[in-house]
């Protein structure tokens, strides 16, 4: 078994001071599932990121990100498959080491990725245990409903806080015949349904991708545990992405959901040219790059 990752200590003050999103060089104390819950009460939006590395997750903790996510979706911004479907645990541990190593505030909650709980319960609660254990992960996130309210439950008594994913949910990609809205007209009632067993079954969040916002709004109010808003419209209690699509790393066609915040793929692109243009014309190294 892997050793267990030297995460840095929680810290004394208040998890809030200066606000749950604004930046601060002060240390401030883990982020719990509580405080969490305390935002919603409070009317407070908050948001949350992906993240799979070290540099990636310190910027965004030193942002006040207060929830990060190691998403499946490393599948595609990491490992460079199509969809969520074949990437592995094993695959994930690192990247959620790297993660919950490099952040001191914010809660890492890992994917529980295709394959790796549907079987049983007590396979759900094995790989959720490798991704708490080895990857030192605060939580772990599961896509579907009621069925999974008895997995929801084991887990919460053993100690792992469990994050729903309800409406598309990418893992069943293919019985949901491809990426669309779900939950419109009558399905609306079914996705109610199964936010509150994950509630009932001690989630402590639910998120809501690609939802119609009526069916958001009305799953957030009956909620008392927040909801985390993916293309879900503004009335969550949350609002998540995926970095690379909101930061414009991704040089694919990003989701209508998503806005871009910078354009890392242009800045990353223009610096890798003009690299290469200073090596073939010799301008790099210079004399400061230089030992003698
Ligand atoms: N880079 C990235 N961003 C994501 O948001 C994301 C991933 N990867 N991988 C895992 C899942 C898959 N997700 C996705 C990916 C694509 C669409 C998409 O292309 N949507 C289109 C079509 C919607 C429709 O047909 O109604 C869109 O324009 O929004 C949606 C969700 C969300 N997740
Ligand atoms: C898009 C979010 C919610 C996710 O599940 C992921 O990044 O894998
Ligand atoms: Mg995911």
């Amino acid at each position: 078994m892997t050793a267990v990752p030297n995460a840095p200590q929680a810290e004394e003050t208040a998890p809030y001071a200066g606000g749950a999103s604004a930046p601060s060089a002060a240390p401030r104390k883990r982020v719990r599932v509580h405080h969490l819950r305390e935002l919603k009460e409070r009317g407070e939006p908050w948001p949350m990121l992906t993240a799979y590395d070290t540099f990636s997750a310190k910027i965004f903790d030193d942002a006040g990100i207060p929830v990060l996510l190691v998403g499946d979706s490393a599948a595609n911004t990491v490992y460079g498959y199509d969809s969520t479907v074949p990437v592995t645990v094993d695959e994930l541990v690192p990247l959620v080491r790297a993660v919950s190593r490099s952040a001191r505030r914010a809660l890492v909650v890992a994917d529980l990725p295709f394959g790796s709980y549907e079987v049983s319960t007590e396979q759900g609660m094995l790989s959720a245990i490798r991704l708490m254990k080895e990857g030192g992960a605060h939580a772990v996130k599961l896509e579907g409903g009621r069925r999974y309210a008895p997995l929801v439950e084991a887990l919460v008594a053993a100690g792992t806080p469990v994050m729903g994913h309800l409406g598309f949910t990418p893992q069943s990609e293919h019985v949901l015949g491809g990426y669309r809205v779900q939950g419109r007209g009558a399905a609306a009632d079914e996705l109610v349904e199964d936010a509150l067993a994950l509630e009932a079954a001690g989630a402590f969040a639910v998120v809501l991708e690609m939802v119609p916002a009526e069916t958001a709004k009305r799953i957030t109010a009956e909620l008392r545990v927040p909801t985390v808003g993916i293309g879900a419209g503004p009335d969550c209690d949350a609002q998540v992405l995926v970095w690379q699509d909101m930061a414009g790393l991704n040089p694919g066609r990003a989701p209508r959901f998503v806005k871009r915040y910078a354009d890392l793929a242009g800045v990353l692109g223009a610096a890798a040219a003009q690299f290469g243009a200073e090596v073939r014309s010799g301008v790099f190294p210079g004399p400061e790059h230089v030992f003698h």
